[in-house]
């Protein structure tokens, strides 16, 4: 059930098939194998896909031809097919052999879970640069995989026995055509990237941000509305955000804050994707704190943050400042385990997007975490320097004003970044300054 472009149908209805082997990464025991399974039918959902019964077998190793047992593979798919599926899906990554094997054997499409990953990226990216960025990581991982779908376009384009000189020309011509796409795209994609980058720059210094990163699913566009009173699309889905969207989180504060949704990291996240979303991620790469956004309700909750630091270190950015927010506690009703979890990670804060009270504080605290780190400085402006009142007033945060015979004293909060270049160092008094004294005890 694999369209001309090797998109998977919505029409499918899809059995899956996984393993339990102690040497095979995220499937080395029961309750791994069975974690993922219950998340690829998450994943299939999302797509729309009616999933139907699910298949483990127990093995000592993996068959590299099939990675189960051929024999068991036959009985799946009489089972399958039984229950009316045309479709199976591996919940682990397949080899362009291991694809034409399992087909030969048993007549049915076969995808793996890197294959319906990359359909609901392809499904949900809406900028432009997303959308170029997932086409190019969708053909970089069909590639090496398309002699794999080849008898299934064959069939599909009725080429019932064509011979096999004929299939082999077939696939060189398909693999060239998707090189030149890839190549197509690669171009695209720098022109998109130039006209990011000016923006960047002009957004550069001018505004601190902050990134909200995470889990798939765990709520971070959620936190993202209730801050910033706007309506990004959140959805109970896999990977409802795909491209980062940047608001103001508090726009009275010099520089302005903003905040940063990103796209959600899942496990077994395909190499080809990482690299390939390094782009969208970049804003979080950018980033001046990382708010780490994690479903305290979900059971594998830890798995999760888990990964979430495990892409985070493959981003280069695991000593970036963090803060994590345990999202859902309205649906973990346990006070006990919270304040543990709470107690054991440092900087969390534990929250309901539902609960306003929550939201107001998390605001606070972010907005706070800015302020803190910024510098103070005491300065006494005359007031015949007239231009200097009015940048200490519109680029700094002022806290406290007194008023002087011969000019104005401020105490101003402000980033050193911010400040230098203002031009005001001459204004700075100096710590035992005498007028510091007068007017704080003012
Ligand atoms: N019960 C409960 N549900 C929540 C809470 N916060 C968010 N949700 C729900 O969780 C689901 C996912 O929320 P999103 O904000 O879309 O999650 P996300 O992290 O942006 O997800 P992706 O964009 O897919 O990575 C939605 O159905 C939300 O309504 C909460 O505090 N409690
Ligand atoms: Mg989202």
């Amino acid at each position: 059930m694999l369209d001309n472009e090797f998109h998977i149908s919505k029409d499918a209805r899809a059995s899956l098939v996984s393993l339990v082997c102690p040497k095979f990464a995220e499937h080395s025991t029961e309750k791994d194998t069975m974690r993922s399974l219950m998340e690829l039918r998450e994943l299939l959902n999302t797509l729309g896909i009616e999933n139907g019964e699910q298949y483990v077998q127990n093995r000592k190793s993996v068959d590299p031809a099939t990675i189960l047992g051929s024999g068991k593979i036959k009985e799946i798919a009489d089972q399958a097919k039984e229950e009316g599926s045309s479709l199976l899906v591996f919940d682990c990554e397949l080899t362009s052999s291991q694809i034409r094997n399992i087909k030969n054997l048993t007549g049915l499409s076969v995808v793996d879970r890197c294959h319906v990953i990359l359909e609901i990226f392809s499904q949900h990216a809406r900028t432009k640069e997303a959308k170029i960025q997932i086409e190019i990581s969708r053909l970089q991982y069909l590639l090496p995989r398309l002699s794999g779908f080849w008898t299934h376009l064959s069939r599909q384009k009725g080429g019932i026995g064509v011979r096999g000189g004929e299939g082999e020309q077939q696939i060189e011509l398909d693999r060239r055509i998707v090189r030149e796409r890839i190549e197509f795209f690669k171009k695209e994609l720098d022109e998109v990237r130039k006209s990011r980058e000016q923006q960047k720059k002009k957004r550069q210094n001018k505004a601190v941000t902050a990134a909200l990163v995470g889990y798939t699913n765990a709520g971070k566009s959620s936190v993202m509305n209730r801050l910033c009173g706007v309506e990004v699309l959140e959805e109970n889905k896999l990977f409802a955000t795909l491209d980062s969207t940047y608001r103001m989180l508090n726009p009275d504060t010099k520089p302005p804050m903003i905040l940063i949704d990103t796209v959600g990291f899942i496990s077994n996240l395909p190499n080809t994707l990482i690299d390939g979303f390094k782009t969208t991620l970049e804003s979080a790469i950018e980033a001046d704190l990382l708010i780490i956004v994690c479903d305290i309700s979900d059971p594998n909750y830890k798995k999760h943050l888990e990964v979430t630091q495990q892409v985070l270190s493959e981003l280069g950015v695991e000593n970036k400042e963090q803060m994590i927010v345990f999202n859902k506690k309205d649906l973990h009703p346990d006070p006990l385990g919270q304040k543990i979890i709470l107690r054991t990670n440092p900087d969390s804060f534990l929250v309901s997007t539902y609960n306003e009270e929550d939201m107001v504080n998390l605001k606070a605290s972010i907005i706070n975490h800015f302020l803190d780190k910024q510098e103070h400085y005491d300065l006494f402006v005359p007031y015949e320097a007239g231009e200097a009142h009015s940048k200490v007033v519109s680029k700094t945060n002022v806290l406290a004003t007194h008023t002087h015979e011969r000019g104005i004293f401020y105490r101003v909060r402000v980033p050193k970044f911010i400040f230098n270049p203002l031009d005001l160092n001459k204004y700075i008094l100096a710590p035992e300054d005498p007028l510091i004294e007068e007017f704080i005890n003012e």
